[in-house]
């Protein structure tokens, strides 16, 4: 199976692959077919929802963990299968359009893996292109893909840029991720008004100038 640079299989521990900006993944992560995991979660979820004391014979509780497994596989862990990484098609840059793209308020919906509980957010893409541009969609479809993942923000933000970097041959791509963390507003310190900004800047973004550019068309007065 082809391995993607996110997977990198250079070992850093006896169990698990990868370097700092990858999902840390166990080797053996391919190793159970889709349908299997399923059912492994699904009794998984059982144990804990037994443990907890709930009755599963209950008509709205006795689908729950194979809900939940399904959930999990195909959904909000969806991306942590390279099968599912969006082919995102480019095309020469016949306009010769030489000004900075950027797509703003993509919808990000992932999962922070320290709580398992929801990360909900915008993000804004701007690169400046090298020859080739990239469907319109197909950045909103890179955020999705490494959004469903269990995710820390910092390393959403680094992933997507990384990727559109490979993919349109450019160091001159950014993003900023601007996210409610559930953990933070609905448990623990229990703060509804924060949210997170997350940056990660390459090539031309690194200058002063390009830089504000694309903040001042992002502005970051998202509503979630
Ligand atoms: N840097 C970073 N931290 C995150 C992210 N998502 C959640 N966290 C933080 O991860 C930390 C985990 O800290 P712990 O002390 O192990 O967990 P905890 O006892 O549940 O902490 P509290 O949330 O403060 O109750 C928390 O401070 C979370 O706010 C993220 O995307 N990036
Ligand atoms: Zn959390």
């Amino acid at each position: 199976m082809k391995i993607d640079n996110d997977f990198n299989i250079d070992a850093i521990g006896d169990d698990h692959i990868g370097s700092a900006s990858d999902t840390p993944l166990r080797k053996d992560a391919f190793k159970l077919s889709n349908s299997e995991k399923i059912e492994s979660i699904k009794a998984d979820v059982q144990h804990i929802l037994e443990t907890l004391g709930l009755d599963l014979n209950d008509d709205s509780l006795k689908g729950t963990p194979n809900r939940v497994a399904k959930m999990f596989v195909n959904e909000i862990f969806g991306g942590l299968h390279p099968d599912k990484k969006p082919s995102a098609s480019t095309f020469e840059n016949k306009y010769k359009y030489g000004e900075m793209l950027v797509e703003k308020n993509i919808t990000v919906y992932s999962t922070c893996e320290h709580h398992l509980l929801p990360i909900v957010g915008k993000a804004h893409i701007a690169y400046i292109s090298n020859g080739s541009v990239v469907g319109l969609s197909k950045m909103n479809r890179i955020v999705d893909y490494y959004a469903k993942r269990p995710q820390v923000q910092e390393r959403l933000t680094i992933q997507i840029v990384k990727e559109l970097q490979e993919v349109l041959g450019t160091e001159d791509v950014a993003c900023v991720i601007d996210a409610k963390h559930l953990c933070v507003n609905s448990r623990g310190i229990r703060d509804v008004a924060s949210s997170t900004v997350t940056s990660e800047f390459g090539g031309k973004f690194k200058t002063k100038e390009t830089r504000r550019e694309f903040l001042d068309y992002i502005k970051l007065d998202t509503e979630f």
